[in-house]
């Protein structure tokens, strides 16, 4: 289990976290959700002990994570794919990992089978694609075979194939009892995948619940109907409240009434109905409302922000707490 009490990261004037609280329980997958710069990579580094927080703590099964006393076979992590040394081979990197922490090499060979880079092994990671090298960042947060696993944004440069199999592995170590955290700046990533989200904004929480209920947040909610009186259920509901709004074919879409009550007075009106479907918000539009006021780096606005925060980053990163 991950829990992040009260946690807060500032880069001289940058706060990328502030005072963010949640648990993050095994068995289920977890989506940590924001959009850019929220704040999601600098948690999960503080969460793995390499970035110190400000305030506040975060701890892996009741401690503060030290990687060199606990290492890969308590929590294993996919940061930056990027952060590799490309004139190695991917068996000699993995190698190389698993000497430094004590884990035997049989644990190489499962693990490069497990991510689909056995047939590669042998090359050199500076020829490897972008997914090719999220593949390997994956095996190397497996090879320790930890109960607590935490991937950043770890679809990048897959392909279709390579989302559909990283979800899939996603669920099975959920399913095996693991702890797993998945960040994403998409929500379309997370809504095959996760069974609860973490959502942030600006280093701040804006929801910690199952994803249901956070598509249930969204004002979106509304009721396909398929009647062959279309017109007829129209003038019948209108006067009920409720707005009506031709859909595809023959059907309408009702928001502002229940199915319930849709059906009830389709019965007293003897309008015959074909389809009566709740629809809740979709994930992505609860996402894009709740995120809204929170969002750094929107198209059209903000340009200013965007610069004053990369102003602070070069100045902190020349102090020193690189990323
Ligand atoms: N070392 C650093 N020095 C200064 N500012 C930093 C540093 N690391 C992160 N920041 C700033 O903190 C904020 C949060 O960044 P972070 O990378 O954690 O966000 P993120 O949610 O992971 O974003 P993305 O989805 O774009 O990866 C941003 O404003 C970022 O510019």
């Amino acid at each position: 289990m991950i829990e992040v009490n009260e946690l807060t990261k500032r880069y001289g004037a940058v706060t990328a976290v502030n005072g963010l609280t949640f648990t993050v329980r095994p068995g289920r997958v977890t989506g940590f959700l924001g959009p850019n710069g929220a704040g999601k990579s600098t948690t999960m580094r503080m969460i793995l002990g390499l970035n110190r927080p400000t305030s506040g703590s975060a701890t892996i099964d009741g401690h503060p994570f030290d990687r060199h006393k606990a290492g890969l076979r308590h929590a294993g992590a996919l940061l930056d794919a990027g952060d590799v040394h490309g004139g190695r081979t991917a068996a000699a990197h993995l190698h190389a990992l698993a000497r430094g922490n004590g884990l035997p090499r049989r644990r190489v060979a499962e693990v490069l089978e497990e991510v689909g880079l056995a047939g590669v092994a042998r090359r050199r990671i500076a020829g490897f694609s972008l997914g090719m090298r999220q593949r390997l960042g994956i095996a190397a947060a497996l090879l320790g075979d930890p109960p607590v696993l935490l991937f950043d944004e770890p679809v990048n440069g897959l392909d279709p194939e390579g989302v559909r199999w990283v979800r899939g592995l996603f669920r099975r170590l959920a399913a095996e009892g693991r702890t797993v955290l998945v960040s994403s700046h998409l929500m379309s990533e997370m809504e095959n995948t996760a069974d609860h989200l973490v959502v942030i904004g600006r280093g701040e929480l804006i929801a910690a619940q199952a994803l249901a209920a956070f598509a249930a947040r969204g004002a979106g909610a509304s009721v396909t109907v398929r009647t062959p009186d279309p017109d007829g259920l129209t003038a019948v509901l209108t006067p009920e409240g409720a707005a009506v709004r031709p859909a595809d074919g023959r059907a309408l879409t009702v928001t502002g009434l229940s199915a319930a009550r849709i059906g009830e007075l389709a019965h007293q009106h003897r309008i015959m109905l074909y389809e009566l479907a709740p629809r809740t918000a979709s994930l992505e539009q609860a996402f894009m409302e709740l995120t809204a006021d929170r969002a750094d780096y929107r198209a059209d606005s903000r340009a200013d922000s965007w610069a004053d925060s990369r102003a602070d980053y070069r100045a902190d990163s020349r102090a020193g707490d690189r990323r």
